[in-house]
């Protein structure tokens, strides 16, 4: 069985080479940038570009603030962030979300660590995996790509990961400590904090407010319905067994749709003037797109952009900003561990 850990991905190559044959300076520039940035229906869209919430550009901007404070860090105290990501089998999502994420890791300047491991390996050789990387001092945060083939217990595998390294925030200590008053976890899940991040950036008001999380999963809706809690809105949460969700939804004046479904959030179930946060994603036929499918969200996003203020598109929302975090995430902990 490979149990190969790869070599740092980010490592910093070009370090000894001569001045004239450098690789040009890291910068990360938003394809808004250079180019007209290809959001999901700038064609066909009726929604204004002054309604869209540009998650891959303010992702972009946090992972240039990660960059600097990492150049920083490395010069000052000789600290490399370093993030184990741990890929068992070989679904087609999971290896391009692995990908994206070790690419995102080299673009900062931290080191990347992998372990691809077979569909069939044993949940043992698994949590063997986990327990060297908590050993492992050069590594900072440890990502087990979910989800996990059904013969593993992801209960078992997240329980054991470091709460010190993990990034993701799927510990139930950490899960736990995000639930109490006057408690703090050591890391908030990436997706939920992606959320609240692309809010306060747009200084969207949360204390006061009506929010209305739809979906209650570990990894998203119940942790989005806590941070918003934390920030003192007035939160409720529907789901699969909420009798009338369009109703309760279209009270809220911040909505996360988190349920997983595509395109279940109608129009008319967003409050006229409310922020709609989507986080899902969900490929949809499209024969006139290249691939045969284009991603939509769970949000229907022509019906609700005409009512909502504001409204993240899918893609380029909320997916960028999950990587975001999980960087920050890992720039947190390399700080907590080396204390700087
Ligand atoms: N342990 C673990 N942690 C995770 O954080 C985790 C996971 N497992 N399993 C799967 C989900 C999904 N996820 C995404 C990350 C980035 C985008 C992303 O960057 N999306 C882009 C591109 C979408 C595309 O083109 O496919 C966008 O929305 O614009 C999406 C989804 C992290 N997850």
């Amino acid at each position: 069985m490979a149990l190969a850990f790869q070599r740092p991905v980010g490592r910093p190559a070009t370090a000894s080479r001569p001045a004239s044959r450098r690789a040009p300076a890291l910068r990360i520039v938003s394809a808004a940038a250079t180019a007209p940035a290809p959001s999901p229906s700038s064609s066909a869209s009726s929604v204004p570009a002054s309604k869209l919430i540009d998650g891959k550009g303010i992702a972009d901007t946090i992972r240039s603030e990660i960059a600097a404070e990492v150049a920083q860090l490395k010069a000052k105290h000789n600290l490399t962030p370093g993030l184990a990501v741990v890929l068992v089998g070989a679904r087609k999502d999971s290896e391009t979300y692995v990908r994206s994420k070790k690419k995102a890791c080299a673009e900062v300047g931290f080191d990347s660590y992998g372990t691809d491991l077979p569909a069939d390996v044993s949940e043992e050789e698994l949590l063997k995996v986990v327990a060297a990387y908590n050993a492992d001092p050069r590594v900072h945060g440890i990502l087990v790509q979910l989800p996990l083939p059904k013969h593993i217990s992801e209960k078992r595998i997240l329980d054991a990961i470091s709460i010190e390294k993990d990034v993701d925030g799927f510990h139930p200590l950490n899960i736990g400590a995000l639930a109490m008053r006057g408690r703090d976890p050591l890391f908030v899940p990436c997706t939920p904090k992606g959320c609240i991040e692309l809010l306060e950036r747009l200084k969207v008001p949360i204390s006061g407010r009506t929010a209305c999380v739809i979906g209650r999963s570990n990894i998203v809706g119940m942790p989005a319905a806590l941070l918003l809690q934390r920030r003192d809105a007035t939160v409720t949460m529907v789901h699969s067994k909420t009798p009338d969700a369009a109703k309760i939804c279209g009270e809220a004046d911040i909505v996360i749709a988190a349920c997983g479904v595509a395109e279940m959030v109608k129009g008319d179930w967003i409050k006229p003037g409310a922020v709609v946060i989507d986080v899902g994603i969900n490929a949809k036929d499209d024969p006139t797109a290249k691939k045969g499918y284009r991603l939509v969200g769970d949000v229907d996003f022509e019906a609700a952009g005409a009512r909502a203020s504001l409204i993240t598109p899918v893609p380029g929302g909320v997916g960028p900003m999950t990587i975001a975090m999980l960087l920050q995430n890992t720039l947190e902990s390399a700080r907590r561990a080396a204390k700087h």
